[in-house]
């Protein structure tokens, strides 16, 4: 079922004009002009009930424009936004109490309570039921391990616990749909893996819609099923993570192997090779040749193989190529 609807979604923004000097500065204050910042030049899709979807793209893409756009925050200049039948900045109240934005830079907790006091807070303005409040709290808390932490003050908590009673204050009510805004910023290695495993947890017992935006992309691809990549306003990719790898990289794959005379001089022609340290990477088209016709065309030539690897290029390879482009 289709939960969110985005349809040639455009936003310009007017920002108004600065000129140096003081003359200048002067004359703008009096009479003002103004130029135009296109952020979404033309955007479409579509999301299911249950989606977890990555929205990605380079700094300046557009991607806090949208998010913000189909969070009711902001009005666009033209197209149409609908999520879950609501058009979010026209009914922005009937929007909120089905949705939740949770940025990694921005906290919802109020600095000097103890988090408790935000939760039953959350509560109280989403008129949550007390058997419902009480249910969601303790799964929360017990899924995200904050249990200890409801009476510290959220301004004493570390950045990862402060992110993590974020995310319980944004789904006690249950939201049909969460927006994230690069939610594991700044955490470390393990404190991103418990909110991954968080998100996917949430997502299957509770059939939740998650739109998220990072620039890590292991948050993409550990968690999502589909990715949207954007940049310069407009959609460029849309789809499943294996199809990304294959459109863009031709299936690529890369071969390293050591050659058991270390002075041996190593070519291959019509292939780029690369020497790294002791070993060459030979990097082909697998609809080019196979891995096995490389190594057999390798022992052919009679290169001495003393070791070898296959890799594949990585997601962040994949998407680095995709922004160079
Ligand atoms: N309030 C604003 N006024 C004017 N221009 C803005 C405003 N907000 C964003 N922009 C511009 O719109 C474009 C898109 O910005 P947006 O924040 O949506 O990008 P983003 O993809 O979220 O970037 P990042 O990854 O750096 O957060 C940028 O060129 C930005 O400078």
């Amino acid at each position: 079922m289709e939960v969110i609807k985005v349809e040639n979604l455009k936003k310009v923004y007017r920002i108004p004009k600065r000129r140096e000097g003081f003359l200048n500065t002067f004359k703008d204050l009096i009479k003002h002009e103004y130029e135009d910042k296109t952020a979404l030049a033309d955007i479409s899709f579509s999301i299911n009930e249950g989606d977890i979807v990555g929205y990605i793209g380079p700094n300046g893409a557009g991607k806090s424009t949208t998010i913000k756009i189909m969070a009711g925050i902001l009005y666009p200049t033209s197209g149409q936004v609908t999520v879950n039948e609501v058009i979010p900045y026209k009914e922005k109240v009937r929007n909120a109490k089905e949705i939740s934005l949770i940025a990694g830079n921005r906290s919802n907790l109020y600095w000097d309570l103890p988090i408790i006091d935000t939760f039953e807070l959350m509560k109280r303005i989403y008129k949550i039921s007390d058997k419902k409040y009480k249910q969601n709290l303790d799964l929360l808390s017990e899924v995200i391990g904050i249990k200890d932490l409801h009476t510290v003050p959220a301004r004493q908590l570390s950045l990862g616990q402060r992110m993590r009673a974020d995310f319980v204050a944004s789904m006690l009510h249950d939201p049909k749909i969460v927006y994230l805004d690069e939610p594991t910023i700044g955490l470390d290695i393990v404190a991103k893996d418990h909110i991954r495993e968080f998100i996917k947890t949430v997502n299957s017992e509770k059939r939740t819609t998650v739109i998220i935006t990072s620039h890590d992309i292991a948050d993409i691809e550990r968690i999502c099923n589909r990715v949207i990549v954007i940049d310069y306003g407009k959609i460029i990719y849309s789809g499943n993570i294996d199809n990304l790898n294959s459109e863009y990289n031709n299936n690529k794959c890369i071969m390293k192997i050591k050659l058991e005379d270390k002075a041996e001089s190593f070519n291959l022609e019509g292939f780029d090779v690369k020497q790294v340290n002791d070993m060459y990477s030979i990097s082909f088209e697998r609809k080019k040749i196979t891995p096995s016709g490389m190594l057999n065309l390798l022992l052919e030539k009679g290169y001495k193989i003393i070791d070898f690897s296959l890799t594949e290029p990585s997601l962040e390879d994949t998407i680095k190529a995709i922004y160079e482009k």
